[in-house]
C-alpha cells in the first residue's frame, strides 16, 4: 500500500515538473522515507529497552516480596510459638533419579491413586493402620490382602462385608486368586486396576531417594529457614513402642507453601533395612499427616555474604548443598558457586537434568559430578566429569586458588579427608563448614580415660525417673535408652539438640565434638559420656 502511494507520487512530480524537479522530489521522498524507517526502528528498539527494563523491574519486584514474605514468616513464627512437633501434610510423593519404582502396583481408579507393592504382603481396609487404605463405607476395616510373590500379585478377601470381585466375580472368602495385569479388581464398591509391568524391578533398583513436600496443616503460615538447615520429624511406627525422632536436610530454597525433604533408603551395616527411612518410603503417602518441628542446625549458608563458595556433596548429603545452591538462584545472587557431587555411578545420579540445566543457565555456577564407580553406560564428560572422588586433589586442580568457603555434606570418612585436606592446603578452619548426622564423626574429640583397675564404676543417676546406672561406656542416651528411660534424641550426632539434658551435678566427656557447645548446666546427651558420677535430669 505505501509503495503504491510513493510510485504515484514519483510520477505527478515527473509531470508537473521535469528531471530537475522528479531528481529534488525523488531526494525528498527518500529523506522522508529514511526518516520514517529510523523513527520507527527506533520506537521498536525503545519498546524492545523499555520491555525489558520492566520484566527486570518486576523481577526485582518479585524477590522484594518474597524477602518480604520470608520476614513476614519469621515474625509469624515467632508469634505462632512452633515449639515441639507441628502437623504438616504430605502434599506431594516424588521418585528422585532416572529409575522410578515399576513393580507391580494397584491403581485405585476414581482417585487415579497408586499403590506399590513394596512388601510381600499389603493389606487392604479402611482402618489407618493398612497398607492400602480405602477410605469409603463399602470397606471393612481390613478387607482383604494383597500377596506378592517375585512379582507375581494374589489376593485374598478377608471375610469382607461387601465382598471383592475380579473383573465381574465375586471372591470366596480366605481363597488366594493370582492376579494379571489389566485386572479390574473392586473393593466393596472401589474399583481398583491391576498392573504387572513385564520384567520391570521392584523399587530399590533406583536412586533409592524419595522427595517430600510438606506443607502445614493447619494452613498458617510457613515459617522460613536458612539454607542448610533440617526438619526434625517424629514418627509413631506400628509396632515400636517409643515415637522414633529423625533429622533429614531440607532440599529446596525456602518456598511460601511447602519445605521439601529428599530421602534416601538407608541400609544397616549389615544389610537390613534401616526403620524410618523404609517406613518414609513404604508407608508415608501424600495426605498423610506427620509431626515435625521447626527448622533448626547451626549448618547453612550465610546469605548475607559475597564471598565465592564451594559446595561439596557425597551421596545423599547434595540435600543441604541443594538448598544453598537453589537460594543463590533464588535470590538472584551471582555469587561464585563451586558445585562438587560426588556419587557411585550414573543408577545414584539424582536431580540431574536440574543441575545440569541450572550450570548451563548460569555462568557463576559451576558443577563438576564425580563418579567413583562408574557403569559401562555412563558417559564421561556428558553424564558426569571425573571418575575418581571428590577430593581436594581434585579442587587444587581445578580451582583457581584455595580462597573460597567450603559447604559440604556427605558420607563422614568423604567429609572427614576433605577437612583434612582442606587443612594441609592451608584453608582457615572458620571457612570450612559441614555437619554430619549419625555415627560419622569429623572432628574426633579425645576418649575418656579408662577407669583404673578396681575403682568403684562411675554412676549416672536419671534423677526424674529415679534411677541411677552403672556406667558400662556408652553414651548417656545409650545408657539411658538400656535403662528403660524415655529420653528425647534426634541427629545422634550432638547437632539437633533434641537431646539436650540438665545436668544436674558432674561433668561430661564429647565422644565426638558437638557442633555448638550446649548451654552452661545442660549437655548433649548423644554424645556425652560421664566424666566421673553424675546426675542428669531424665
Ligand atoms: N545434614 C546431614 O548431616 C546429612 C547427612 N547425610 C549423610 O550423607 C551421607 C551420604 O550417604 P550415601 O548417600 O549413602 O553416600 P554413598 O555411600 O553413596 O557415597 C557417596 C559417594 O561418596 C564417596 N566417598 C566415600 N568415602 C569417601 C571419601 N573418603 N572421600 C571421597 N569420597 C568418598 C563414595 O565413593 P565410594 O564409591 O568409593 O565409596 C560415593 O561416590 C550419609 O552418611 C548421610 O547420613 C545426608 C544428608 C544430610
Amino acid at each position: 500500500m505505501g509503495f503504491i502511494l510513493e510510485t504515484g507520487i514519483v510520477e505527478q512530480i515527473i509531470e508537473h515538473s521535469g528531471a530537475v524537479g522528479a531528481i529534488i522530489g525523488l531526494a525528498i521522498v527518500a529523506l522522508v522515507t529514511i526518516q520514517l524507517t529510523v523513527y520507527f526502528l527506533g520506537s521498536l528498539k525503545r519498546s524492545a529497552n523499555e520491555l525489558k527494563q520492566h520484566n527486570l523491574e518486576m523481577e526485582v519486584l518479585k524477590t522484594k516480596l518474597q524477602t518480604a514474605k520470608i520476614k513476614q514468616y519469621q515474625q509469624e513464627t515467632a508469634t505462632l510459638g512452633w515449639n515441639g512437633f507441628r502437623k504438616f501434610v504430605v502434599k506431594k510423593k516424588q521418585h528422585e533419579g532416572k529409575q522410578k519404582p515399576k513393580g507391580p502396583y494397584l491403581t485405585r481408579t476414581d482417585e487415579n491413586k497408586e499403590f506399590h507393592m513394596n512388601r510381600d504382603e499389603m493389606v487392604v481396609g479402611r482402618t489407618k493402620d493398612t497398607d492400602i487404605q480405602v477410605v469409603h463405607n463399602t470397606v471393612s476395616g481390613k478387607h482383604a490382602r494383597i500377596l506378592c510373590r517375585r512379582n507375581e500379585l494374589f489376593v485374598v478377601d478377608d471375610f469382607s462385608t461387601n465382598g471383592t470381585t475380579l473383573n465381574s466375580e465375586k471372591l470366596k472368602p480366605e481363597v488366594q486368586v493370582k492376579l494379571n495385569h489389566g485386572d479390574d479388581l473392586v473393593f466393596g464398591d472401589v474399583p481398583f486396576k491391576v498392573s504387572l509391568p513385564a520384567g520391570e524391578a521392584k523399587e530399590g533398583t533406583g536412586s533409592g531417594i524419595c522427595s517430600f513436600y510438606l506443607s502445614p496443616h493447619d494452613g498458617r503460615p510457613l515459617p522460613s529457614f536458612e539454607p542448610g538447615q533440617y526438619l526434625t520429624f517424629q514418627f509413631k511406627v506400628p509396632g515400636e513402642t517409643k515415637p522414633a525422632v529423625r533429622c533429614y536436610s531440607l532440599s529446596d530454597s525456602p518456598k511460601l507453601d511447602y519445605y521439601r525433604v529428599s530421602i534416601k533408603r538407608h541400609f544397616r551395616k549389615d544389610k537390613s533395612p534401616g526403620l524410618i527411612s523404609h517406613y518414609w518410603h513404604d508407608h508415608v503417602q501424600e495426605g498423610d499427616i506427620i509431626d515435625v518441628k521447626a527448622p533448626g542446625g547451626k549448618f547453612y549458608l550465610d546469605m548475607d555474604k559475597q564471598t565465592p563458595i564451594v559446595l561439596i556433596a557425597g551421596g545423599v548429603g547434595i540435600t543441604p548443598c541443594l538448598s544453598m545452591l537453589n537460594t543463590i538462584l533464588d535470590r538472584k545472587s551471582k555469587r561464585e558457586t563451586w558445585f562438587f557431587y560426588g556419587l557411585r555411578n550414573g543408577k545414584e545420579h539424582v536431580f540431574k537434568e536440574y543441575l545440569e540445566s541450572v550450570a548451563l543457565e548460569n555462568d557463576h555456577v559451576r558443577l563438576h559430578v564425580c563418579y567413583s564407580r562408574p557403569n559401562d553406560e555412563d558417559v564421561k564428560g556428558k553424564d558426569y566429569q571425573h571418575a575418581e572422588r571428590v577430593s581436594v586433589d581434585l579442587f587444587k586442580r581445578l580451582l583457581p586458588s584455595n580462597n573460597y568457603d567450603y559447604y559440604m555434606c556427605g558420607p563422614g570418612p568423604m567429609m572427614k579427608s576433605v577437612v583434612e585436606g582442606l587443612d594441609d592446603w592451608g584453608v582457615p578452619e572458620k571457612n570450612v563448614h559441614y555437619e554430619a548426622f549419625g555415627p560419622a564423626s569429623v572432628k574426633k574429640a579425645k576418649p575418656a580415660p579408662a577407669p583404673a583397675a578396681g575403682a568403684p564404676a562411675t554412676k549416672v543417676t536419671f534423677a526424674k525417673s529415679d534411677q541411677t546406672v552403672d556406667w558400662t561406656g556408652g553414651t548417656i542416651l545409650e545408657l539411658g535408652e538400656a535403662a528403660g528411660i524415655s529420653m528425647e534424641s534426634g541427629c545422634r550426632a550432638g547437632n539437633c539438640g533434641a537431646c539436650v539434658i540438665a545436668l544436674k551435678s558432674g561433668e561430661v566427656n564429647y565422644v565426638s565434638e558437638p557442633s555448638d557447645p550446649p548451654e552452661a548446666g545442660t549437655c548433649y546427651a548423644c554424645i556425652a559420656e560421664p566424666k566421673g558420677d553424675i546426675a542428669v535430669d531424665a
